[in-house]
């Protein structure tokens, strides 16, 4: 009685805030049903060209009662995929998982820097692995913010999540706190996505555990998320963590006030 069919739900980013950690540990729950590898299909020109067919056939079967998430992590940014969404299905949920934008902006940082030193991509240098956080995002001639810097870009939540918000009403996109997620257990957000999503709350605080090691909550029953994911941040001359946190913060305000809630950040 599985048959595929299209996403109920999907996890838009924002990258680095802990998608992989959230589609995870929801995968758990046997009211849903998650897609293994992200598929990109509305942020990715030439997948979304071979249609909504293609995109279906991408995905697990899934039984009539269950819910199916599918999660790329650069829908968030991509000024187009809410319009895409939307003409698919004016009816999608939409997961937004967000964190401390400048924690955010390091790990994005430290994630191309190793994907830049393990990979080549022609035609393309990457310029996480020729400078350090700080000379990207500091221009060095003038001592101010470096506007043209994506990673700090990505952190500004309030830009995006009013794109989406133009299309998607409030009430059908709920916000993960993504500090909490990954600092308290897992299940007090996960019960929150649970009532979001209108199924029964299974995901409880025995199934997760903290490992003192990773520095992360990890699944009781089959352990930690991959060696990807999980890293102990660099440290920062607090001149530095100041000026980009005092260059975030107009926009952090702006997007408390359009979602309704103070992160704190
Ligand atoms: N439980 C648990 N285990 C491991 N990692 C966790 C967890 N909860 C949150 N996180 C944080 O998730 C960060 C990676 O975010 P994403 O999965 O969204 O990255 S991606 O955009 O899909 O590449 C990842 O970033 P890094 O620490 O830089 O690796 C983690 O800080």
């Amino acid at each position: 009685e599985a048959v595929k069919k299209l996403p109920d739900c999907l996890i838009i980013g924002a990258r680095k805030g802990g998608t992989r950690a959230l589609i995870t540990f929801l995968a758990m729950h046997p009211k849903i049903v998650t897609t293994g590898d992200e598929v990109q299909f509305f942020n990715n020109n030439e997948s979304y060209a071979k249609g909504v067919e293609w995109y279906k056939d991408q995905m697990l079967p899934t039984k009539p009662d269950q819910i199916l998430i599918e999660k790329s992590a650069e829908y968030f940014h991509v000024l187009y995929v809410p319009e895409r969404v939307k003409a698919m299905d004016p009816n999608m949920k939409i997961l937004l998982i967000i964190r401390d934008p400048f924690v955010r902006m390091v790990s994005d940082y430290s994630f191309l820097r190793r994907f830049a030193a393990a990979n080549q991509v022609e035609g393309y240098d990457f310029p996480e692995l020729k400078y350090s956080l700080e000379e990207l995002a500091i221009n060095n001639e003038t001592g101010e913010i470096n506007l043209q810097y994506g990673g700090l870009h990505r952190s500004k939540y309030y830009k995006f999540t009013k794109n989406w918000m133009s299309h998607f009403p409030r009430e059908q996109i709920h916000i993960i706190n993504g500090d909490r997620l990954a600092s308290e257990n897992p299940s007090i957000e996960l019960r929150k996505v649970e009532d979001f999503l209108g199924i029964p709350n299974f995901l409880s605080e025995d199934m997760f555990y903290k490992d003192e090691i990773k520095g992360f909550y990890c699944i009781t029953s089959t352990g930690c998320l991959g060696k990807e994911k999980g890293h102990k941040p660099p440290e920062f001359e607090p001149e530095f963590v100041e000026k980009v946190r005092s260059f975030l913060r107009p926009h952090n305000n702006l997007f408390y006030e359009l979602v309704g809630e103070d992160y704190g950040w």
